[in-house]
């Protein structure tokens, strides 16, 4: 096949056929695509990159006019590329939305402070309002307590629940009704594979979904990075130069999660496409339709063997309040008002301990070994 000169007056010389990019054919090739292998130049991965989040925003309806959004901002990589990314595309195709970013403060010291002070420059950066909430606030309880307390295997569950929660109240606050998170391909791939392995199906069906609800909240979220490998992200951020977060938690992720993600990464390695495959299986599954007999309602917090926690589930009202809080809830008593009374009963039984202990903090540390829910 014979080739064209390119036009570009930028056209480096010296440079083989075989390293150009493979999209525009005038440019050094810099990038290989995590997602598809393909040899590109930085120009054309932002322009690939930015049109691949564009198509999922317009082929899943997931703006409107005149909405106003908030970005679940952590200081990290995917939020902080989304914020970028969803203020350049919204001035570039006019989605006509407000956005504004919505911190939580979990209250992690040497790391949720730091990434905070990221967002912080985020806000002046990318000139968008900031909202910050902490579960001290909102709960009375900061994460280095809640793992004082109830000890690291389960804290991703308490964050887990504590956080989406306090998303939904610091957007209600703001008057919002649509967050938008930076969960990507990976995470999306990671969780359905979870569900699989765990035989969760009631969740498994919900996994891929791009925008959810949780049932009696008025608060939808949606995933515009669902088709965005994490690779892909941070190669952006970078060539971008983005000012972003880059530790990782302080406390080490679910010890199930960790394996799935090892798994996913190993699957990525031999097959790069296996993210997306994974994903679109999950997509067009079709569970069998769900039996009218129902097992007994659970009672009581479990702790799976894998260390997860599972909550007990009651009959789904949409538009409660919980009985406690006050807050939407479509259980008569709110998952985060059921975890912060196992927490306060142990904070008391701790500090019974604690008092009558001949052997001070040896018997602390056991008692903190032995705690479940
Ligand atoms: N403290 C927080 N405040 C606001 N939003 C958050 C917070 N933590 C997580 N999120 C939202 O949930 C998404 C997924 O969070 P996760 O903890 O999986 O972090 P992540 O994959 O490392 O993402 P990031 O790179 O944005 O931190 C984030 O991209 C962000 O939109």
């Amino acid at each position: 096949m014979s080739y064209t000169a390119p036009s570009d007056p930028k056209k480096p010389k010296n440079v083989k056929i075989s390293q150009l990019c493979e999209l525009c054919h005038s440019r050094k090739a810099l990038i290989k695509r995590p997602k598809n292998l393909q040899k590109i130049c930085k120009l054309c991965f932002f322009h690939v990159f930015e049109t691949e989040i564009h198509n999922t925003i317009v082929s899943n309806e997931l703006f409107q006019q005149g909405e106003k959004v908030a970005v679940g901002a952590s200081g990290g990589k995917d939020s902080t590329v989304l914020a970028y990314l969803l203020k350049l595309l919204n001035e570039r195709h006019r989605y006509g939305i407000k956005i504004v970013l919505l911190s939580i403060d979990e209250g992690i010291v040497g790391y949720r402070d730091d990434s905070l002070a990221t967002v912080k420059r985020n806000k002046e950066q990318y000139d968008l309002p900031l909202e910050i909430v902490s579960y001290r606030e909102l709960y009375n309880w900061t994460m280095d307590e809640i793992v004082a307390c109830a000890g690291v295997r389960n804290s991703c569950t308490y964050c887990g629940v504590f956080r989406r929660q306090a998303l939904d109240r610091g957007a209600a606050k703001l008057g919002i009704k649509h967050v938008v998170t930076g969960h990507n391909a990976d995470d999306m791939a990671e969780t359905v594979l979870m569900n699989i392995l765990r035989g969760d199906v009631a969740r498994l069906e919900k996994s891929t979904a791009i925008m959810t609800q949780s049932s009696g909240s008025p608060i939808k979220r949606s995933k515009p990075f669902k088709y965005a490998y994490q690779k892909e992200i941070v190669l952006y951020a970078h060539y971008k130069k983005l000012d972003y977060f880059s530790t990782e938690c302080t406390y080490a992720p679910e010890a199930f999660r960790g394996t799935a993600r090892e798994l996913m990464k190993n699957l990525e390695a031999v097959r790069p496409s296996c993210i997306i495959d994974i994903i679109y299986s999950g997509e067009n599954l079709r569970l069998r339709p769900k039996r009218a007999k129902r097992a007994p309602p659970q009672s009581h917090i479990e702790v799976r063997s894998d260390g997860s926690v599972s909550l007990p589930s009651q009959g789904f009202v949409d538009g409660n309040r919980c009985e406690r809080c006050g807050y939407l809830s479509s259980n008569s008593i709110c998952k985060a008002c059921m975890l912060l009374e196992g927490l306060q009963k142990n904070r008391a039984q701790m500090s019974i301990d604690k008092d009558i202990s001949v052997h001070g903090a040896a018997k602390l540390t056991r008692t903190l070994e032995n705690l479940s829910f």
